[in-house]
């Protein structure tokens, strides 16, 4: 194991989570060299024992996670590790067996999808959503109508300058690259009221990698500007380090660790896990 690794960091709240004591101390009770960012910020989420099976099989076990309000968190793992699946139980697409999801302090475990919408939960997919014959301009009044009656939308003007869209918003979908379609993806969230948690499943998979740095530009100033809670699943460590606040490590659809990147890159166990894999 490395040096001082917390899998318990102390976590918004004063909860610790990762089956270890408050105080976000290293199993073994040394005290971590470098503290893991401590959001003190209230909870916004906060997972306990979440756990989902399907036919006896158990995809995520015993999920233990806090966010807190502001935060970035990052969700990693090797293929199959359970981040999507982790995606779909918090956005309400499946239902968990066991544990709680709470929301802003409501317990939103067994709520509809379209309930978690409406108190502010946005997500985008792996593939990417968007319709070809439209404009940029349209897909976000799209996304302001459906969204009619939530508080907290964006502007549909200042959604695409947040997302340096503005000046593509008569350009067709289908002629965007497929990192601008990330960015409006982002865009409507933004315009569809997802003012509490954004949780984005892998936005740079499929985006050229000389667009990555401007999407990864998008997503923190989101972060830092516009402060917000931000889970996000991404495969490369390296575009996370100094963009996630922490790091969280699914393995075998359980949390192997949860710190800051640089820790978490250093961590023996998650090494191990990712054997045959890129880290
Ligand atoms: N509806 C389902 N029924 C049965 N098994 C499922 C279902 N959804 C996911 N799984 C299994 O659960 C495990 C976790 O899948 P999941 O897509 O959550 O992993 P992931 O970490 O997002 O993987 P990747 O990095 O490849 O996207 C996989 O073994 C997958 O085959």
């Amino acid at each position: 194991m490395a040096d001082g690794l917390t899998s318990g960091t102390a976590v918004p709240g004063g909860h610790a989570l990762g089956g270890h004591a408050p105080g976000g101390h290293a199993p073994g009770g040394h005290a971590p060299e470098v503290l893991a960012p401590e959001v003190l910020a209230p909870e916004v989420l906060a997972l306990t024992g979440l756990s989902w099976s399907v036919g006896g099989s158990a995809i995520l076990s015993g999920v233990d996670l806090a966010v807190g309000e502001g935060e970035f968190v990052a969700v990693i793992g090797p293929n199959g590790a359970g981040k999507t699946s982790l995606f779909n139980l918090i956005s309400g697409l499946t239902r968990a067996t066991a544990g709680r999801i709470v929301l802003d302090g409501a317990d939103i475990t067994t709520e509809a999808p379209h309930k978690r919408a409406r108190r502010g939960v946005g997500r985008t997919f792996q593939s990417s959503s968007v319709f070809p014959t439209m404009t940029v301009a349209e897909h976000v009044a799209l996304a302001q109508q459906v969204a009619a009656k939530r508080r907290g939308r964006t502007l549909a003007t200042d959604a695409l300058e947040h997302v340096r869209l503005a000046e593509k918003s008569e350009v067709h979908a289908c002629d965007l690259s497929h990192g601008d379609k990330r960015k409006l993806e982002l865009a409507m969230l933004l315009a569809s009221g997802a003012e509490r948690l954004l949780l984005l499943d892998e936005p740079m998979a499929g985006v050229a990698s000389g667009d990555v740095p401007e999407l990864v530009d998008v997503i923190r100033a989101l972060h830092q500007d516009e402060h917000r809670t931000i889970l996000m699943v991404e495969h490369h460590m390296e575009v996370l380090l100094g963009l996630a606040d922490r790091v969280a490590v699914l393995h075998h659809g359980a949390l192997l660790a949860i710190d800051t990147p640089e820790r978490v890159m250093a961590d023996e166990r998650v090494q191990e896990a990712y054997v045959g894999d890129s880290l």
